[in-house]
């Protein structure tokens, strides 16, 4: 059934263009009322007056907010609550490109993320109910795609947001359940967005050189729907072209089991080496495999 979206409030960050216009858009669309934020103060007000002609003034709001200042956070969420009704949905999204630097790119997309969300538990966990959808990235998941050091900032904060989104299943029963609050996260492929543009201009280059097209925001767009309505507490979407949504698996938790299980197995054995590199980590794991695969057979056997 999905989480409900029509007669709910929702606050989208960074909601001036891209993909937070998007969301925005959507969310309109679907029945939500919308507070947007940001601080490109020119450009969210242009988006408002156009957003508010098609949907509206009693439903969607722009408000100039910082998302790495805390006294901003609380008036976005008290003008939301005061002008819109209670807020049941928040959008993390606000972001900057990587070559401004780590710890900008952490304040912004790490911490930013980290406010919005623990206010969100606080005030959302008043009535018990809500949802936040993380915007994180490809590089929250995979990391070293370009292989220089002065842009892992943007991976930074991505992996961390992956990790917070991971923490509200894990969590359970506390701290976040007794907020029944769920959060999940999206992961896109690049994006032709102002933020893409301004770091490469040229957006064939890197088309050719990573040979896969990149995404439209009507398609990141949409996936936020998907996502609300699969609803599944913790989930990070990959959001790729051209293939369904995945839900991408916890793999630093399988093979963190499967690593510990190869330790295990090998001190055993009587043979401890300083360090376990990861073709034993799988030869082990595929040994185990095997002999499931037999006792499984075995056992089938016996029953017949
Ligand atoms: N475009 C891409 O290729 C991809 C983008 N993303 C992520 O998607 C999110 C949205 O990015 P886009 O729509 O591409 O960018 P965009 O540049 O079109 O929109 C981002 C918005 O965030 C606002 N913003 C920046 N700093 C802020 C702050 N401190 N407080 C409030 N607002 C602030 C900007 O003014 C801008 O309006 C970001 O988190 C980005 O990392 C993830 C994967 C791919
Ligand atoms: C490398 C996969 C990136 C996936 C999509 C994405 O989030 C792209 C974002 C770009 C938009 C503006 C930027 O500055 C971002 C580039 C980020 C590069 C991250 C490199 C990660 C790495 O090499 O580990």
């Amino acid at each position: 059934m999905g989480y409900q979206i029509q007669g709910n409030v929702a606050i989208v960050t960074g909601g001036s263009q891209g993909f937070g216009k998007e969301f925005t858009k959507l969310l309109l669309k679907k029945g939500a009322k919308v507070a947007f934020s940001d601080i490109n103060v020119e450009v969210g007000r242009q988006t408002e007056s156009d957003l508010q002609k098609e949907f509206g003034k009693e439903n969607v709001i722009f408000v100039r907010a910082d998302v790495t200042n805390d006294e901003d956070w609380t008036s976005l969420w008290d003008e939301a609550e005061m002008k819109l009704g209670a807020v049941a949905i928040l959008v993390n999204n606000a972001g900057i490109g990587a070559s401004l630097g780590w710890e900008r790119n952490v304040d912004i997309m790490l911490k930013g993320v980290g406010k919005g969300t623990f206010l969100a538990l606080d005030r959302m966990g008043k009535n018990m109910s809500g949802r936040i959808i993380n915007i994180a990235s490809i590089a929250g998941i995979a990391s070293g795609f370009t292989s220089k050091i002065e842009v892992s900032g943007y991976t930074m904060a991505k992996h961390g947001v992956i990790g917070l989104t991971r923490s509200f299943p894990r969590a359970r029963p506390a701290p976040f359940s007794k907020y029944g609050v769920k959060a999940y996260a999206l992961c896109p492929w690049f994006a032709d967005t102002q933020l893409l543009r301004e770091e490469i201009s040229d957006l064939s280059k890197i088309e050719r050189s990573t040979k896969t097209r990149v995404l439209t925001v009507e398609e990141v767009g949409k996936s936020l729907l998907t996502a609300l309505e699969k609803d599944k507490d913790g989930a990070c979407y990959l959001i790729f072209p051209d293939v369904p949504l995945i839900d991408f698996p916890n793999c630093n938790e399988n093979l963190f089991a499967l690593s510990v299980a190869a330790g295990w197995i090998l001190k055993k054995a009587g043979y401890e080496p300083d360090v376990i590199g990861w073709p034993v980590v799988l030869a082990v794991g595929a040994l185990l495999l095997i002999i499931f695969y037999y006792i499984f057979a075995i056992l089938k056997f016996m029953v017949w």
